[in-house]
């Protein structure tokens, strides 16, 4: 089973077309066993979660949803979203990775740091890491563009043959172009709304934010690029915001010869996931992460101690 797929290899004509809809009108007592099941799950958290156990309880990813994953470029959406995904493989819940902007190698050799949990992974780790993701991890190796209609037939290719539970679409904007095709960007959206929901998958979709004044401020719900139509139609809004600022001052306090980083910036995190937007949840608020370099893993806590995803599994 091949981990990167292309028009090349596959065919996916035939998931160009879009399924007749159902017949949905059905008599309300053909929910009895559904309703039932939900009263002796009250309150019951369900869904894939994050890497971070701080945040099992805040934030999950179901089936048949769309999260929007916003920030300001270079900020780390991509980044996170990658350790995200190890992080479902690790459940056992096959992701697709469609990034437009970064070669397949790239984005697996990130994975590689991040599951070495160092900058140097040798033969050895990616060997491990390659088999460990294999009937875990796709990815749809198609750099610079795709038509939404094209992309629909790789996601319902995806869900009905390969069985993949999250779907990255990396990013918004390689799939519409024009910052200003509002009803394309409404449409595309629905679209994928529609995908999630058909085929019980999780899509992740990328978007950038607007810088607004600096990129000290933190993006808030309003500050996403294009139509607003984009945020209203998702189900769950993530904001990733990188504590630039913090950078600097500590740069600048580590001029200063002998000195070391000042206790107050080192408890500042590196980066927040906001939750903005929670539309089957209660929770929106904001997590502290620190970002560990060697490994690019995002930890939960200053102490900068990276997980050992793989390893904790084997
Ligand atoms: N808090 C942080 N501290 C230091 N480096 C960080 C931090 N967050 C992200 N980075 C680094 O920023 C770089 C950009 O990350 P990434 O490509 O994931 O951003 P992005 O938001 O997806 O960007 P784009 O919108 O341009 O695609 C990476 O090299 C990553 O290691």
């Amino acid at each position: 089973m091949t981990l990167i797929i292309t028009p090349d290899n596959t065919d996916f004509s035939a998931y160009m077309a879009e399924t007749e809809p159902q017949v949905k009108v059905m008599p309300a007592e053909s929910w009895t066993d559904q309703l039932v099941a939900s009263t002796q799950q009250a309150e019951r958290i369900t869904g894939a979660k994050l890497p971070w156990s701080k945040t099992h309880d805040l934030i999950r990813f179901r089936p048949g949803e769309v999260t929007l994953w916003q920030g300001i470029n270079g900020h780390g959406k991509s980044e996170m979203l990658g350790q995200a995904c190890l992080g479902f493989a690790a459940q056992d819940e096959r992701s697709c990775i469609a990034s437009f902007e970064m070669r397949p190698v790239k984005t697996l050799r990130r994975m590689l740091r991040q599951t070495a949990q160092n900058d140097q992974p040798g033969e050895t780790a990616a060997r491990r890491l390659m088999s460990w993701l294999t009937g875990r991890m796709w990815i749809y190796d198609q750099l610079g563009r795709a038509s939404p209609q094209a992309l629909a037939a790789v996601i319902r290719y995806c869900g009905d043959v390969l069985k993949i539970r999250h779907f990255v679409v990396d990013s918004l904007m390689r799939v519409v172009q024009g910052e200003d095709d509002y009803n394309g960007q409404k449409d595309f959206v629905e679209l994928l709304c529609r995908l999630a929901q058909d085929h019980g998958m999780h899509i992740h979709l990328v978007h950038h934010a607007r810088k607004g004044e600096s990129e000290d401020a933190v993006p808030g719900k309003f500050s996403a690029k294009g139509s607003g139509a984009i945020v209203d139609q998702v189900d769950q809004m993530l904001t990733v915001w990188r504590n630039k600022k913090k950078e600097r001052l500590v740069e600048k306090a580590l001029k200063v010869p002998g000195s070391s980083i000042p206790d107050e910036l080192v408890s500042q995190p590196d980066s927040l996931l906001i939750c903005d937007k929670n539309r089957h949840g209660e929770w929106e608020g904001r997590i502290s992460l620190w970002h560990h370099a060697p490994s690019l893993q995002y930890t939960p806590d200053s102490r900068r101690i990276p997980l050992d995803i793989i390893g904790s599994l084997e």
